[in-house]
């Protein structure tokens, strides 16, 4: 499986580095996402090779080291009846549990859950944003239908909140249609098989790394009318309103889906009314010339650079 952006047309950027002599040309981005792969590939032998694949272990430790910080703070003013924020509540669990030597609420892993929360709340949300904006910037007549209907359904004198989305069809239908076209996550994480599994006639030994490919879902050709194209429309029924699709799985499936899907849907749409709400967004060039192809394009997917004009309404 190949994720669907398509590599070799990647935005004027920097200067390709020669690799094997002339024989082949990788850009600076290639190059670093080639070594994260053999570093995640060869940990042992890359470990000792110096070069930009060590930059994500080394922010990961400066974020890992705020976050044990901040637990020892909260750890020096607990109360145990008034817990504030997760990682109290996970404090008070680590001293109920203190005597269990099996509990999985340990130090390490407040850390580790912190971690991956921070990590798994920003980088998508963000992501998914400056896709749609970019979105709406080679899209304009969509981004002048979502203003007419937060005209119609907020007005301009009060904050949007989330109850306003059952009430607008349009720009419900396109925040879908962003996270289907941007696909951002298209071979969701790996899961690891946890015992011996038949499907459709083969053997999955126990122990076997699986990714379930979310993006063959978002590009079906059976369940999607040409799905290579931008079309809030696939969302709407005729006469107008919101129109669920089955092979829509931004947020994954099944036990281990997207534990933040409800905040990261309810986020998207304030953040997105909030700016169109009060800004009008527009491209320095034209957008005809604006490239939706994603820059990076293999367990994330990440949108090309662009500029954005804003214009206040
Ligand atoms: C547009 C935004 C987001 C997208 C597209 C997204 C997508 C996903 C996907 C595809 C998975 C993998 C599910 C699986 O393993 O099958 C996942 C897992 C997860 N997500 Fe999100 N996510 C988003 C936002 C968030 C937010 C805001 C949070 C929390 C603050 C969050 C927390 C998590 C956590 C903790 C997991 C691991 C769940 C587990 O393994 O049980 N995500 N997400």
């Amino acid at each position: 499986w190949q994720s669907r952006g398509q590599r070799g047309q990647l935005p004027p950027g920097p200067t390709p580095l020669p690799v094997l002599g002339n024989f082949l040309q990788l850009d600076r981005a290639n190059v670093i996402h080639t070594l994260v792969k053999l570093y995640n590939s060869f940990p042992g032998i890359l470990k000792k090779i110096p070069g930009p694949h060590h930059m994500g272990s080394k922010y990961a430790k400066q974020i890992i080291s705020f976050i044990s910080e901040r637990i020892k703070m909260q750890q020096a003013t607990l109360d145990l009846n008034a817990p504030q924020n997760f990682i109290d509540c996970f404090l008070v669990k680590m001293e109920q549990e203190k005597q269990n030597p099996a509990t999985e609420f340990s130090q390490e892993n407040l850390v580790m859950a912190t971690f991956n929360l921070f990590f798994a709340g920003t980088e998508t949300v963000s992501t998914t944003l400056r896709y749609g904006f970019l979105l709406l910037l080679k899209h304009p007549r969509v981004q002048e239908k979502i203003h007419r209907e937060i005209d119609a359904v907020i007005g301009r004198d009060r904050a949007p909140t989330a109850e306003d989305r059952g009430r607008m069809p349009y720009t419900d239908a396109t925040l879908h249609e962003i996270q289907r076209f941007s696909d951002i996550l298209p071979m969701s994480l790996p899961h690891t098989v946890t015992r011996d599994t038949r499907f459709r006639g083969y053997l999955i030994p126990q122990g076997t790394y699986v990714c379930p490919l979310l993006s063959t879902v978002h590009f079906d050709p059976e369940e999607h009318q040409s799905p290579e194209a931008f079309a809030p429309e696939r969302f709407l029924s005729e006469n107008g309103s919101f129109k669920k699709q089955n092979a829509f799985l931004p947020f994954s499936a099944g036990k281990r889906v997207c534990l933040g899907e409800g905040l990261a849907r309810m986020e998207l749409f304030l953040f997105f009314t909030t700016v169109l709400q009060r800004f009008a967004l527009s491209s320095p060039v034209d957008p005809q010339r604006l490239s939706l192809v994603p820059d990076v394009s293999n367990f994330g997917k990440v949108p090309p650079r662009y500029q954005l004009c804003l214009r206040q309404r």
